[in-house]
């Protein structure tokens, strides 16, 4: 599991663990792990220059603050292996005195002055840069940079290499994922510790780019984590597996009550995605000309025209492709007092609160809907808006978009790591409804089943998105069983 710290938490594992060391210690583990990075990234060839830390072109963005601390002492440390390093420091009042000492020792210098920092000796070193390390702002950070730190990470986007940020991307907010003002676009991040917020949660993280993890050993001071993301291990043992002794019931039996007569496909692409979810068997309530399209492929399924027809299940997946004037419907599958996926349609039928484990999957128009606010503030505001709606509804939401957030009304948070923007094309979350309903009926719990299901999903459209550019939904489908197959292997 990848897990991301708030500010707080990560301060008060410093101090507790910076007291049982020599001054200086963590910082210097920090240096040496992004300088580690940093060589890794060189070596790994620029075209323009062949490859390797000597003689490669380093450009400092050096902060007030540890941040740049860090990016100095990192900087002395490739200068040591023969990289030219130039700083520019946005405040030469204030860089950090010890890691600048240490640059200049080692053979970098300063090309920025004091009066502003990207004078015509800064702009020449920021356009030959192989690689821009950031240390403009870490933790400490207010969001949204000040102009002359704007201007600096605007130059280097434009002119530079790389950009490597140290921690974070500069100017984002570290405990939301908000990037409301100006922001560094990082190619990589390197953090230190445990991951911070704004690293798993868009828009930040976006800005982020890759981000490669340094243990500076803060681990056993680490409460639990704010935020989580899957590793694929995580994803393997979460996955139902029928037992020797299993039998269709007992492994969870899913209703899929989705698709309409004016939406049919839709409820052929959620019970396509219940089948390859694990249950041991899939009703389907539905109209009989939709039924019948679902029976056409996917003759395994059972079907009935109503909730009360298909009789008992483990799990309802409602919603995708539902259509208006489904109320009753939809309050038919909710009295069941099963675990109950919402997509889509639902979303406009549920009570002010649920009282049975749900999960609900609003893409950003519908959760804006939902908590009548507009679709742009839940793109800006992503997890506030999660969850807000996790504890108006007491439910579990799996905020769909560029990357998938799920959050728990006791505030647990994943944020999904796979992903493809192939995933961006019509039926894709009906497919991820059918499969997230599978797993509830396992007996998985919503924050289990939303998180997995949003894990496998991504991956199967990036498979999808590998054979064919821009896949249907239907390519997704297909890709499921493969991808299940590689996780479970
Ligand atoms: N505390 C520790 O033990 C360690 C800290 N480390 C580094 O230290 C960083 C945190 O250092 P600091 O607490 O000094 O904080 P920062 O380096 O983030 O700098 C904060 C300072 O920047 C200025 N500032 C804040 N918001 C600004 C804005 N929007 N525009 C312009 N200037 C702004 C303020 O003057 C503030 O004092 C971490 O992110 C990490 O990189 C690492 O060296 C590991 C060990
Ligand atoms: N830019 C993107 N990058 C990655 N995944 C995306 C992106 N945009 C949408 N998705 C994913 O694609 C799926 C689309 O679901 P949804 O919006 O419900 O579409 P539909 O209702 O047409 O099925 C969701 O899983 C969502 O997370
Ligand atoms: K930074």
């Amino acid at each position: 599991m990848i897990r991301a710290h708030a500010v707080a938490d990560v301060r008060e594992a410093e101090a507790a663990l910076m007291a049982e060391l020599p001054p200086g210690t963590l910082m210097q583990r920090a240096a040496a792990g992004l300088a580690a990075v940093c060589a890794q990234v060189l070596k790994g060839g620029l075209p323009e220059r062949g490859g390797g830390t000597y003689g490669a072109r380093v450009v400092l963005l050096v902060g007030a603050g540890d941040n740049g601390g860090d990016a100095l002492w990192a900087g002395a440390r490739l200068a040591r292996r023969g990289a030219r390093v130039d700083a520019i420091l946005t405040r030469h009042d204030r860089a950090h005195p010890e890691g600048l000492a240490a640059l200049r020792a080692a053979g970098g210098s300063v090309v920025s002055d004091p009066a502003s920092p990207l004078g015509p000796e800064a702009r020449r070193a920021l356009s030959r840069a192989d690689i821009v390390i950031d240390g403009i702002l870490g933790i400490g950070g207010q969001a949204g940079l000040r102009a002359d730190a704007a201007e600096l990470a605007e130059v280097a986007a434009a002119e530079a290499g790389l950009v490597v940020a140290v921690d974070l991307p500069s100017g984002v907010d570290p405990d939301t994922g908000e990037a409301p003002g100006a922001h560094v676009h990082a190619d990589i991040t390197v953090t230190f510790g445990t991951h911070k917020i704004a690293l798993l949660v868009d828009p930040a993280a976006e800005a982020a780019g890759h981000v490669e993890f340094v243990d500076i050993g803060l681990e056993p001071y680490l409460p639990e984590p704010v935020v989580e993301a899957l590793e694929p291990g995580d994803v393997t043992m979460m996955l139902p597996y029928p037992d020797r002794q299993a039998d269709k019931y007992r492994r969870g039996v899913l209703g899929v009550l989705a698709g309409s007569e004016r939406y049919p496909g839709a409820a052929v692409l959620a019970a396509g995605g219940a089948i390859h979810g694990g249950a041991g068997m899939v009703r389907y309530a539905g109209p009989g000309a939709v039924a019948d399209g679902v029976l056409a492929h996917w003759p395994e399924i059972v079907t009935g025209p109503g909730v009360e027809a298909v009789g008992r299940v483990q799990a309802w997946a409602v919603g995708s492709g539902l259509g208006d004037g489904r109320g009753a419907d939809v309050a038919a599958a909710l009295a069941a007092g099963v675990p109950v996926l919402a997509d889509a349609d639902a979303l406009a039928y549920l009570p002010s609160r649920l009282d049975v484990p749900a999960l609900l999957t609003p893409h950003a128009g519908e959760l804006a809907r939902m908590l009548g606010v507009e679709r742009a503030d839940v793109e800006a505001r992503r997890w506030h808006h999660a969850r807000e709606a996790a504890s108006r509804w007491n439910a579990t939401i799996l905020l769909k978009g560029s990357t998938t957030l799920v959050v728990t009304p006791d505030g647990e948070a994943r944020v999904n790591p796979t992903g493809s923007p192939a995933l961006a094309t019509a039926g894709s979350g009906d497919v991820l409804a059918g499969f997230a309903g599978a797993l509830l009926a396992t007996g998985l719990s919503p924050l289990d089943a939303g998180s997995v299901a949003a894990y496998i999903h991504g991956m199967a459209g990036q498979a999808a998105a590998s054979r064919a550019g821009a896949p249907s939904a239907s390519m997704v489908l297909d890709a499921l069983p493969t991808v299940v197959a590689a996780m479970c292997s």
